[in-house]
């Protein structure tokens, strides 16, 4: 397992920034970490990279555990903060060569001209950090978190910022990355997750409110399925819903209906029957799942 986690709490004070969560992330997942503003990413992602010690329970890496053996840990995990603090004094080729000597890199030459091949630092190589763009600085904070080359890439919002463009490029990269290593990232941008991640994991509070892959993630709060349907000339919806499993059917413009049926039966062989026996031709048909930002809201929203 590269990460796993069992009952990690984080007190500050009286609050619990992290209540108690347990999760484990195979070799080779992408694995969003989403929730509001405070709910505990920020500190979970810290833990697991050994800046902050837990208040209780257990986390390790590729099977070393934080508290007993933090530089092992740091050695496997790459990890780019929230703020991706950067010293702005220093030229980008510099900063990577110094930060290849923290880690004792031997191959440290090919190895920072690798990096700055991979994020596209090549033009701006020989410029200071401070005058980067805020895309460019991220950049840099990528190089540094996948310098040593670890196994696992721990990412604090790693395009917060950034223009389309930029998002793109930097979104390819992360996916690239996570081809052969693990990643978890944290991040507000739903786009984002649909786009990179296998699986998705939801904090609010300090506790998980859901933990699953991207694809099914609605399931936890909606149990139906929903296909929209077009056909040919308007049909009337009691006839729609008379139809075995349908719970409930919305006209959603001419002629086209949003029917969300419980079970796992396929639909679409039914309202295809139904529009034979009615004489309909239907002339678009598909599955439509419920939007990320939806379940998000739902299971976020509210105490
Ligand atoms: N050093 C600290 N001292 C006291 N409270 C803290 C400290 N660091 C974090 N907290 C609190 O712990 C809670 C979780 O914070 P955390 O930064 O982990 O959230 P987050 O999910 O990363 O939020 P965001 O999306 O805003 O970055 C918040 O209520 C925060 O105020």
């Amino acid at each position: 397992m590269s990460i796993k986690v069992e009952g990690l709490t984080k007190v500050y004070g009286e609050q619990y920034a992290v209540d108690n969560i347990s999760f484990e992330i195979p070799k080779g997942e992408i694995v969003g970490f989403l929730g509001p503003n405070g709910a505990g990413k920020s500190t979970t992602m810290k833990i697991l990279t050994c800046y902050l010690p837990q208040t209780s329970g257990k986390a390790s890496v590729c099977g070393v555990d934080t508290l007993e053996n933090p530089m092992d840990v740091k050695r496997k995990v790459g990890y780019l903060p929230e703020s991706n603090p950067l010293y702005f004094d220093m030229y980008v080729k510099e900063y990577l060569t110094f930060m290849a000597d923290l880690y004792k890199l031997k191959n440290k030459k090919s190895r920072v001209a690798e990096m700055i091949e991979a994020v596209g630092l090549t033009k701006e190589q020989k410029k200071k950090i401070g005058a980067l763009s805020k895309g460019f600085k991220q950049r840099v904070g990528l190089a540094q978190a996948m310098i040593h080359d670890p196994e696992v890439l721990i990412l604090d919002e790693p395009t917060s910022g950034l223009d389309p463009n930029q998002l793109v490029e930097i979104r390819g990269l992360i996916k690239n990355f996570g081809k052969e290593k693990t990643v978890m990232l944290s991040t507000h941008i739903m786009q984002e997750v649909e786009a990179i991640c296998d699986r998705i994991i939801i904090i609010k509070n300090g506790k998980i409110v859901a933990d699953d892959k991207t694809s099914d993630i609605s399931r936890t709060v909606e149990e139906r399925n929903f296909i929209s349907v077009e056909f040919d000339k308007e049909v009337n919806i009691k006839d729609i819903t008379a139809l075995d499993g349908v719970s409930e059917v919305k006209e959603m413009g001419a002629n086209t209906y949003l029917i969300a049926y419980l079970g796992s039966a396929d639909m679409r062989v039914l309202v295809s029957r139904f529009a034979q026996q009615n004489d309909l031709l239907i002339l678009e048909m598909h599955r439509e799942k419920e939007k990320l930002e939806e379940t998000f809201k739902k299971l976020t929203q509210g105490e």
